[in-house]
């Protein structure tokens, strides 16, 4: 029997579906077989797409109440819900995760911010300031909220929808007009969603979608359009570096949120096993592929011993498997070529003195799981602190645990990096966990969690991690353009 042609997932460009001349293969990371040919965008067709916003804000999308807007919003959110084995679908096609998670988190989360900025939006107020005069009448200052225009998203693998819906509900909701680049690894769910915006009603323009590659690709033509106001992107610190440089010339707006060498602190006064089983989410979770994973774990030298056993046992114990499995942990890395990046580390370690306390190598199935990318979750000891592999993102499921001894101490060694994403604290002592929070130069603290997010309070980081906050009102502020008003009484 002759296979079936595998699918062509094609741009949305004001309000139709084009196909490219050029396509790239989108490849399953659980087994290596072709799931499907995605077109890839030209500087020409990236520029359409621009233009199509730019025309969006003058038609009806422009004339829409921030209510209606939020109403539209909802419809998107209905519509994700709707199709929501289909979005599961796609990402764990994409991904290779287990399917309990693409249900609980990334699809669920996906609806939730269009939900959350949806009512944000509507609810938001402006500022007021009255100021005297020296003709005593006084003026009064109030802020109006603008659109900033046309957007640029360009978003990473790791959490494909999550990720992309972060960016796009805010900028819909603040009356913008967008252009979507989601990762070349992932296109599928932003493909779908692309289809749940048209049904949605959302009028033609204000949500395009183009696919490609970064350099040379879509994401540099969208990078470099004399047409977009504002570029708001996720990814590896080196590119947002690149991205900054290519939006200089034209003083774009940009919002980064980058990479991590995030740290865990468990203090000798931690609830023990409450610590291993957050270290173990923190460093594992998605196989490590997080920006706010612990890839930095260090534990009080009194329970040092005892908390590596501990994680070793776990670790041991994580199920890595087909994404149905219900009881499966853990996927694979989401390509060959990320799995290479891991690898590279797993023997650098080795190289640099660590002692490997579990995995470090590519596990064997015997099924088709060894055509994918999988590689085994990996727990170091032993290494310096200013070891490559303590000191540079890996994003793979990998930690390294090292012991402390005192509290000035271990600030200054957490907060000895070039980035500052995120810390996750364990303590039951109130007053450390106050002292020490506040002290570690990172956008996200979290003490006895991890990854425990309220999507109203600011997200983002420090140093090479980031540019500015995304979340409630802090995406409010990026996506429009306040202006002031201030009328002499
Ligand atoms: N959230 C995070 O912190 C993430 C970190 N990473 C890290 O980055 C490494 C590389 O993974 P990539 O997927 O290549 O990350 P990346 O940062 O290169 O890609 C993220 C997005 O940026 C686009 N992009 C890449 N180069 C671009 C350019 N010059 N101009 C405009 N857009 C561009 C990509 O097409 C993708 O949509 C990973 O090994 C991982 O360590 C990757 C994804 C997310
Ligand atoms: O907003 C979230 O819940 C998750 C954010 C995660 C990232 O930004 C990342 O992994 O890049």
């Amino acid at each position: 029997m002759k296979p079936e042609s595998p699918a062509l997932l094609r741009h949305y460009i004001g309000g139709e579906f084009v196909a490219s001349a050029a396509t790239f293969d989108n490849i399953a990371p659980v087994d290596g077989r072709l799931l499907s040919r995605v077109s890839e965008a030209d500087r020409a067709t990236v520029e359409s797409a621009v233009a199509a916003a730019r025309r969006a804000l003058s038609g009806p999308w422009g004339k829409m109440s921030v209510q209606q807007r939020s109403a539209m919003l909802h419809k998107i959110a209905d519509g994700i819900e709707a199709r929501f084995d289909e979005f599961v679908a796609a990402e764990v096609a994409d991904t290779g995760r287990p399917v309990h998670q693409a249900r609980s988190l990334d699809i669920a989360r996906a609806i939730t911010n269009f939900r959350t900025f949806a009512d944000l939006a509507a609810c938001a107020n402006s500022d007021a300031f009255e100021m005297p005069t020296a003709d005593g009448a006084g003026a009064l200052n109030y802020t109006v909220r603008k659109p900033l225009g046309v957007v640029g998203i360009i978003s990473p693998w790791n959490l494909p929808l999550l990720l992309l819906t972060w960016k796009v509900a805010p900028a819909l909701a603040c009356g913008n007009a967008v252009i979507a680049k989601p990762s070349e690894e992932s296109p599928t769910s932003a493909t779908l969603l692309a289809e749940v915006i048209c049904q949605a009603g959302v009028p033609a323009g204000v949500f395009n979608l183009v696919h490609g590659r970064g350099a040379d690709s879509a994401g540099q033509f969208l990078t470099q359009s004399a047409g977009i106001d504002a570029l708001t992107f996720t990814g590896e610190s080196r590119t947002g570096s690149t991205i900054m440089k290519a939006v200089a010339d034209g003083v774009k707006e940009v919002s980064f949120e980058l990479g991590g060498k995030n740290a865990a602190v468990v203090f000798a006064d931690a609830d023990f096993d409450a610590a291993v089983a957050g270290v173990m989410r923190s460093s594992f979770t998605n196989s490590g592929q997080v920006c706010l994973c612990s890839e930095r774990v260090y534990v009080h030298r009194s329970i040092y011993d005892k908390f590596v056993t501990a994680i070793k046992q776990k670790v041991q114990a994580l199920r890595i498997g087909f994404p149905e499995e219900a009881d499966v942990d853990m996927g694979p890395l989401i390509s060959h070529g990320h799995r290479d990046k891991v690898l590279s580390y797993y023997r650098l370690a080795v190289e640099e003195g660590a002692t490997v306390v579990a995995g470090g190598g590519v596990p064997v199935f015997g099924d088709a799981r060894d055509e994918g990318a999988y590689v085994q979750p990996t727990v170091w000891t032993g290494l310096p602190d200013n070891a490559r592999c303590n000191t540079e993102e890996i994003f793979g499921p990998v930690c390294h645990i090292a012991p402390f001894d005192d509290e000035e101490e271990i600030i200054a060694r957490v907060n000895d990096s070039k980035y500052g994403l995120a810390c996750a604290l364990w303590t039951t002592n109130l007053s450390r966990a106050h002292r020490v929070a506040r002290r570690i130069h990172v956008g996200l603290v979290w003490v006895n969690t991890w990854y425990l997010r309220d999507l109203r309070t600011p997200f983002g980081g420090v140093k090479l991690s980031g540019l500015g906050r995304e979340g409630g009102r802090y995406s409010l502020d990026f996506y429009s353009d306040v202006a002031n008003i201030c009328i002499k009484l």
